[in-house]
């Protein structure tokens, strides 16, 4: 017997970063939206914890035990009392490195699947605060859809959304690691007073409206002048976004993955095609929005 989930990836449609805290978090008020990009998490019984990846990207990714879904597994074998011992399989479709939550997923899925497998019981509130403990994006894998995520990003409160919003993602060339990112903003914002993150209000109009000439004014993202400082090439993959008709354009999360909001999903088409032939990035892909959380599949 097997079990698999299906996780989403995410786009942050508004990342307001505070200054570092002392533990070197960043408070933060972060809009998620899950997007229609998913990667698929296998739980099989095992005579020892394993972890193997397909995809586009499965070089890229660690099979140790500093795998995301490998220690989620450890995880909730540990809070049980009982072997972790299970082959994980991930089928990885959400670019590695990319801003786009994909290691969060990964470790969303593994928890879920391993709770069903193991048939452990643990509650909704048990598995999101083994999520918090797995990273800050992991709970907002679990739940899906949309929320705002306050603190380091991990509580969350569920948002309402309107409608399905068509979006387009720009995957680079190379990865950008989400210290560096965090860092990069610290020393762009040395000497200046950096204000509380709180969530825009018509951000979350928009939302909750299904509103895409409205979200296209308010989505904002205080990472995006760090990962350009770090990764100047993305201003072209942007200006080719936007110069074929996205409505708004940018940086999904700590990047380098590129985000492009289009009016509907015709537009998108168009979008896509310009940046393929921009030759700005390595792969375009179109996801709709909002998506569901981790998701049972099998
Ligand atoms: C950029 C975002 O993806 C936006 O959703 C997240 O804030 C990052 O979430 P994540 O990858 O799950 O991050 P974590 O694994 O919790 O932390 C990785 C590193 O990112 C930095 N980090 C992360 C979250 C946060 N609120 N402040 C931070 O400064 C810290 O240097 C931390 O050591
Ligand atoms: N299951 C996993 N999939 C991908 N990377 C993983 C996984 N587990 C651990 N990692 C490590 O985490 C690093 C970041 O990968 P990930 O794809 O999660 O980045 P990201 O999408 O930018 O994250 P976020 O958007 O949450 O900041 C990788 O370079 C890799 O070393």
């Amino acid at each position: 017997m097997s079990v698999t989930v299906r996780v989403p990836a995410k786009v942050n449609v508004q990342l307001a970063v505070g200054a570092a805290r002392p533990d070197g978090f960043h408070d933060l008020a972060n809009v998620f939206l899950a997007v229609g990009l998913y990667d698929e998490v296998t739980a099989t019984p095992a005579d020892a914890l394993t972890v193997t990846c397909a995809g586009p990207d499965a070089d890229q990714v660690p099979l140790d035990r500093t795998n995301l879904a490998a220690r989620a597994a450890i995880t909730l074998a540990e809070r049980y009392g009982r072997s972790p011992d299970v082959h994980l399989h991930i089928a990885k479709d959400i670019p590695v490195a990319g801003g786009m939550a994909g290691g969060s997923a990964d470790g969303a899925g593994a928890l879920l699947a391993c709770d069903a497998l193991w048939g452990t019981g643990a509650s909704r509130e048990e598995l999101l605060d083994i999520c918090a403990e797995l990273g800050s994006d992991v709970p907002f894998s679990l739940v899906g859809g949309a929320a705002l995520g306050t603190g380091r990003g991990e509580k969350l409160t569920a948002l309402e959304v309107g409608g399905t919003f068509h979006w387009v993602f720009a995957m680079a060339v190379r990865g950008l690691s989400t210290p560096a990112v965090f860092r990069e903003f610290d020393r762009l914002g040395e000497g200046l007073d950096i204000p509380e993150p709180v969530a825009s209000p018509e951000l979350l109009d928009a939302l909750a409206k299904g509103d895409p000439d409205a979200l296209a004014a308010h989505l904002s993202n205080d990472l995006q002048p760090a990962a350009l400082s770090l990764f100047p090439d993305l201003a072209a993959t942007l200006a080719a976004g936007r110069a074929a008709g996205a409505l708004a354009t940018l940086v999904s999360g700590s990047g380098p993955t590129t985000a492009y909001l289009a009016r509907d999903a015709a537009s998108a088409e168009k979008i896509a095609d310009a940046l393929r032939t921009s030759a700005t990035c390595r792969t375009v892909r179109l996801a709709p929005a909002p998506a569901p959380g981790a998701t049972i599949i099998t």
